[in-house]
């Protein structure tokens, strides 16, 4: 439509058959290619008043993402945006965005009257009713309420120690350009935060916007707390999946409109249009939350790179265990990477916290349980340390990546075990309220009072829980207050927060977690970490476990000894069979440096990512059969054109069908055909060659029971 008035970006309502949707104006469509005829073609009904289209970058953008995770267009950019935009029609954004202008422009202050007060009061509460209630505050309330201040607001930095001081120069000099990407590699506890905030700051004196993204819901209240700290004058909006439709809506208004100065977000919060960008800040980025796990499989760090690219503003990614990719990027070509990024490294924690001693156990020379009991949850000399921080008032938490009670329960006579009916794996035993849960469909029942296939009543859990090792250490150390931190007991609104209080607050003595505990928290009294059971990830298929696991438990690692004052005598325990494994070798002396080095010696050797570049193609089917059907047809469709790639050496490999580890969840069977690439764009052109092909064959397949399927580029785990 080259007449259109709109310009591109124009948010519009268009009819679609008798619904009348919200869409995006992209340009002139080029007729054939796939186009309607223009006669056919239907007007765009209104345009959303009062909202400047979105910038051309935001665009290009998700046209990227589009492309490279193999997506169509439309679909991309309607799913980055807010749920709420897609649905409210012209006269429902008008009420809106009136109401929004008035939290903006709050008249000048009146002698309040009782309306006045009722009406601010009205909207301090947040909106149950997504289009009748008054709209939530944002969250940063005084520069909502009073309009934005000048950043002479900002409270004082802190004095940057050395390191943070040679990060930050590096970071505000503006003789670099285009700016670069830089990979802050800073110890856990060596103030990250410190130097994003500091960055920040620099970064909204120009009149710029930041845009900071942690990987975890859980972790933006610690950080919006920081940063609406030190920027009481600035207007701060988060934006993640937690919020109510509405709130997300006015947060990503404020930020497309340029009214708030900050964002700070999970992983969908890198679409956020903002007009005045000047810094994106991507917190933990090894962190797989990063990558979109259904959908548009995206992966947010890497978007943000690209983002940072695009509109030439400064990308800093920060870890303390940064993912091999980015590691990589960072180091320089004669030394085996790209020289792509910028390496930042800040080695030491900040004042005098030091990292805790790390103490191997050998579980392999402990005294074997006597027949027929259990080995000990923890063991003797590793409780008795425990014991020993609970008489000095200190802290320990005690990490097991597995929540329940028990991961699977056994009859004794006859060898029956709680499978889920429904998937292969087995139901999780979870003791509180007495179920046997799966945790791949969550399909839950009573436990049984006796075996269901013999009638023994004697079954037993096998295996350890964080349910169940909170109780046994109950036990063992007894008068101890022993607390829980997992998906299990957080489920409620809120309840993250008050057990972290509690733990805070010196309310437990020991902590029992998952990994939810392990990252981000600046936890003070904590002087004891262990961890109860890592070695599954020692022998794990997914070339991934190892890295995954170093950065689990050097991030636990983190979270004692950051109190100067306790510092010295901190302690990670680790409850190993393989004492000599060079993992735990490089835990041991913290030298993430040389465990990257091994890691990507293997890779190499092995022709793994970051040397190669991956995608997955799965499928989800009624049988197995009929997955791995598609997806070797699938693989057929493409041999020519694969073949014709590696002409050119693009070094295109296809595996063989293979049935997914959990290979059915919910009565649905799954398979995954591996493509390896030495080249990039060589897999990405594989890709968009063979899609139309694949949709083809996906239509073919169905009758024969073929439910679904999808590309994964970059795939986390394999
Ligand atoms: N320059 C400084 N002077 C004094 N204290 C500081 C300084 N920088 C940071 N801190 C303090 O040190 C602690 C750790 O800093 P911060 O949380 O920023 O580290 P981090 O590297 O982000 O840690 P983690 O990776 O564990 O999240 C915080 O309590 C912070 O207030
Ligand atoms: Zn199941």
């Amino acid at each position: 439509m080259a007449d259109q008035p709109w310009p591109a970006g124009t948010l519009v309502r268009v009819p679609l058959g008798r619904r009348v949707v919200t869409g995006v104006v992209w340009g002139p469509g080029a007729e054939g290619e796939g186009c309607l005829p223009r006669e056919q073609l239907k007007p765009i009904t209104e345009a959303l008043p009062d909202l400047p289209p979105l910038p051309a970058h935001w665009l290009q953008l998700v046209r990227f993402a589009a492309q490279y995770y193999q997506r169509a267009l439309g679909e991309m950019a309607m799913m980055v945006l807010p749920p709420e935009l897609r649905q409210i029609d012209a006269v429902q954004w008008g009420r809106r965005f009136k109401r929004l202008n008035k939290v903006l422009n709050p008249p000048p202050p009146k002698p309040p009257s009782k309306r006045r007060a009722a009406q601010a009061a009205a909207e301090a509460v947040p909106a149950a009713d997504a289009d009748h209630a008054s709209e939530p505050a944002p969250v940063s309330a005084p520069a909502s309420a009073s309009g934005p201040l000048p950043g002479s607001a900002d409270t004082a930095a802190l004095a940057a120690t050395p390191e943070q001081a040679q990060a930050l120069a590096a970071l505000l000099d503006d003789t670099v350009q285009p700016p670069p990407t830089s990979l802050l590699w800073g110890s856990t506890g060596s103030g990250k935060t410190e130097v994003y905030l500091q960055h920040a700051q620099a970064v909204l004196a120009t009149g710029r916007q930041v845009l900071m993204m942690v990987p975890e819901i859980n972790l933006t209240p610690q950080l919006e707390a920081r940063v609406a700290e030190r920027f009481a004058g600035r207007r701060i909006v988060s934006l993640h999946s937690g919020l109510t439709p509405a709130q997300r809506l006015q947060h990503w208004v404020m930020a497309h409109l340029g009214e708030a100065d900050i964002v700070l977000g999970t992983r969908l919060a890198v679409f956020t249009p903002l007009p005045r960008l000047g810094l994106i800040v991507v917190d933990e980025e090894h962190d797989p939350s990063y990558k979109q796990q259904d959908g548009a499989r995206y992966s947010a760090r890497d978007l943000a790179v690209y983002r940072g690219h695009l509109e030439k503003v400064p990308v800093v990614l920060g870890s303390a265990t940064p993912s091999l990719e980015s590691w990589f990027n960072a180091q320089p070509v004669g030394q085996g990477g790209t020289g792509r990024y910028r390496l930042l490294p800040m080695p030491s924690r900040v004042g005098q916290g030091r990292m805790p001693k790390v103490r191997l156990i050998d579980m392999g020379t402990l005294p074997k349980p006597a027949p027929g009991e259990e080995a000990p949850a923890l063991a003797r000399p590793l409780l008795e340390a425990v014991a020993e921080r609970i008489e000095r008032g200190e802290q320990s938490l005690i990490l097991l990546n597995r929540r329940g009670y028990a991961p699977v329960l056994h009859c004794t006579d006859c060898g029956w075990k709680s499978g889920c009916p429904h998937c292969s794996a087995w139901r999780v035993f979870h003791k509180a309220d007495r179920t046997l849960r799966c945790h791949h469909c969550g399909f839950a029942e009573r436990v049984p009072r006796a075996c269901p296939d013999c009638g023994n009543q004697d079954i037993a859990p096998v295996g350890r829980g964080t349910e169940r090792l909170e109780e046994q250490l109950a036990e063992a150390l007894p008068g101890a207050r022993v607390g829980r931190i997992d998906a299990d007991v957080t489920r409620h609104k809120g309840a993250l927060e008050e057990k972290l209080a509690s733990v805070h607050a010196g309310e437990v003595d020991v902590l029992v977690g998952t990994q939810m505990v392990a990252k981000g928290h600046d936890f003070r009294r904590i002087t004891l970490v262990a961890a109860a059971n890592p070695d599954a990830a020692l022998f794990a298929s997914d070339f991934r476990a190892a890295e995954r696991q170093f950065a689990l438990l050097l991030q636990a690692a983190g979270r004692a000894g950051r109190d100067a004052a306790v510092a010295g005598h901190s302690e990670m325990w680790v409850q190993t069979w393989h004492p000599t494994h060079p993992l735990y070798d490089a835990l041991r002396r913290y030298d993430f440096e040389a465990f990257a080095q091994a890691q990507l010696k293997e890779r190499q050797a092995a022709g793994l990512p970051p040397y190669s570049h991956l995608a997955m193609l799965r499928a989800e089917a009624k049988t197995q059969g009929a997955a791995q059907t598609f997806l070797d047809q699938a693989a057929a469709a493409m041999e020519a054109a694969a073949a014709q790639l590696n002409d050119q050496g693009g070094g295109l490999l296809l595996y063989p069908a293979v049935p997914t580890a959990v290979q059915r969840v919910a009565n649905v069977e799954r398979a995954q055909m591996l493509i390896e690439a030495q080249q990039r764009p060589a897999l990405l052109k594989l890709l968009q060659q063979a899609t139309p092909a694949w949709l083809a064959l996906a239509q073919q397949n169905r009758p024969n029971g073929l439910i679904r399927w999808a590309v994964d580029v970059d795939p986390l785990a394999i």
